[in-house]
């Protein structure tokens, strides 16, 4: 295996890097382009991780397996926390400050680079109506169980073009936004076919620099608006608004809880905050701690930490229960985690979100929203729609299917 080729952003004079100057890959199979540096990894391998056994000796073996101190994991957690990570060893990979869409990007090894697709299929995985109901059956669940304060309830739109999806494109238009990280993962094969993870999430699980480690959970949302008066309504309403910041609470004290017994300081320096994507408002609240032992790595605190209540709920398990129960879909990748780690233990774990599995000419897209007491089950399909905004808009859909009820 070829030695891996590092460029660190610490390292570097932190300035901006013209996307031309970019180490480019002829086949690059992983990329995260972040709000302030790019990754790009290729000739990726994939680590064979058992599930239900401790990550730690398992990373490390991986980590030292390839012979290397540059060595570096890149890849994906699944939702669901009893199924194995998906990690692989780059040959290359290169992490450079900065943000460039599919012009770091090489024709990805997996899938073929189609057109743009003219006519698509598209299909609700629950229909709008059945997900409303979910939400209702999850509104008397909480009532019957005072202990139960919060569960993330998606739903999936599958849609089919006439061609094969052109990923390339797919991603540098995702990267447009520059308060999300667009993202590009290979996935396990399914029956031979090929699949990526493809996305743009705005919120941070965790990173990991040396001994500081940073989280920024979202929850709470608005839709945005075309229209600056209504737009800063939506916001300001947003702020003050008890349900989402319920919400929003549950999520922080969980990563706070979690990360205390690691850290010898923690807080949260600037509070909580609105923070906007291209298409939503969310409540945000940015999590910096100093670990009391730097032998815990970034996917080790990243795999502690998933799922927080941005995705399942809390208390974690009954939530978990309560969405297998709820949800006719498998939620896959989605709502898993994103990134990753290099053998200092360093790196970066994005949560899953705004994204689509794709194969081919499909494509599947999930989103959710946080229900506790007080959430409107109309309103909360209503902010999965809008959810998936970002990624219709990117494949050149109409936004608005998201918000058709029918079923298929
Ligand atoms: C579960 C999703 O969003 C999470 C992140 C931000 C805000 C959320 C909310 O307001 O419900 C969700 O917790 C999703 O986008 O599918």
């Amino acid at each position: 295996m070829n030695k891996a080729s590092v460029v660190k952003t610490s390292e570097r004079t932190g300035q901006q890097v013209d996307p031309t100057d970019m180490p480019v890959t002829t086949s690059a199979c992983f990329a995260l382009v972040g709000t302030g540096e790019t990754v790009v990894a290729s000739g990726c391998r994939q680590v064979p991780i058992r599930a239900g056994e401790p990550l730690a000796p398992q990373l490390a073996a991986a980590l030292a397996d390839a012979g290397t101190a540059d060595a570096v994991l890149v890849g994906a957690l699944p939702y669901d926390r009893t199924q194995p990570a998906h990690l692989m060893r780059p040959s290359e990979w290169s992490r450079v400050p900065g943000r460039s869409g599919a012009g770091v990007f090489g024709q990805p090894s997996l899938v073929r680079v189609g057109g743009e697709a003219s006519q698509w299929r598209v299909r609700p995985e629950p229909s709008l109506e059945v997900y409303r109901a979910a939400v209702t059956e999850a509104l008397a669940h909480m009532e019957r169980r005072p202990d139960l304060r919060k569960v993330v309830l998606s739903r999936a739109l599958r849609v089919s073009g006439d061609r094969p999806i052109d990923v390339r494109a797919l991603l540098g238009r995702l990267a447009e936004d520059p308060a999300a990280t667009a993202f590009c993962v290979p996935l396990p094969p399914q029956g031979g076919t090929g699949r990526l993870l493809v996305g743009a999430t705005p919120e941070l699980l965790v990173s990991r620099r040396g001994e500081v480690v940073t989280s920024h959970p979202l929850a709470g949302s608005a839709r945005r608006s075309a229209d600056p008066l209504l737009d800063r309504e939506a916001a300001d309403a947003l702020a003050i608004s008890d349900k989402d910041n319920r919400e929003h609470r549950e999520v922080v004290t969980a990563i706070l809880d979690q990360l205390a017994p690691y850290c010898r300081e923690l807080g949260t320096p600037e509070g909580t905050r609105l923070v906007a994507t291209a298409s939503m408002w969310h409540l945000g609240t940015r999590i910096v701690g100093r670990l009391r032992d730097t032998a815990v790595s970034s996917l080790e605190l990243a795999a502690l930490l998933h799922p927080t209540p941005a995705v399942c709920g809390t208390p974690r398990d009954a939530a978990a229960e309560l969405i297998s129960e709820l949800e006719v879909h498998d939620r896959g990748f989605y709502a898993g985690a994103v990134g990753w780690c290099e053998a200092t233990g360093d790196g970066d774990w994005h949560v899953a979100l705004r994204c689509a599995e794709i194969a081919g000419r499909e494509a599947r897209l999930h989103a959710g929203a946080g229900i506790v007491r007080g959430s409107d089950p109309v309103a909360e399909g209503e902010e999965t729609a809008a959810k998936f905004a970002a990624m219709l808009r990117a494949l050149g859909l109409d936004e608005a299917i998201a918000f058709e009820g029918t079923a298929a």
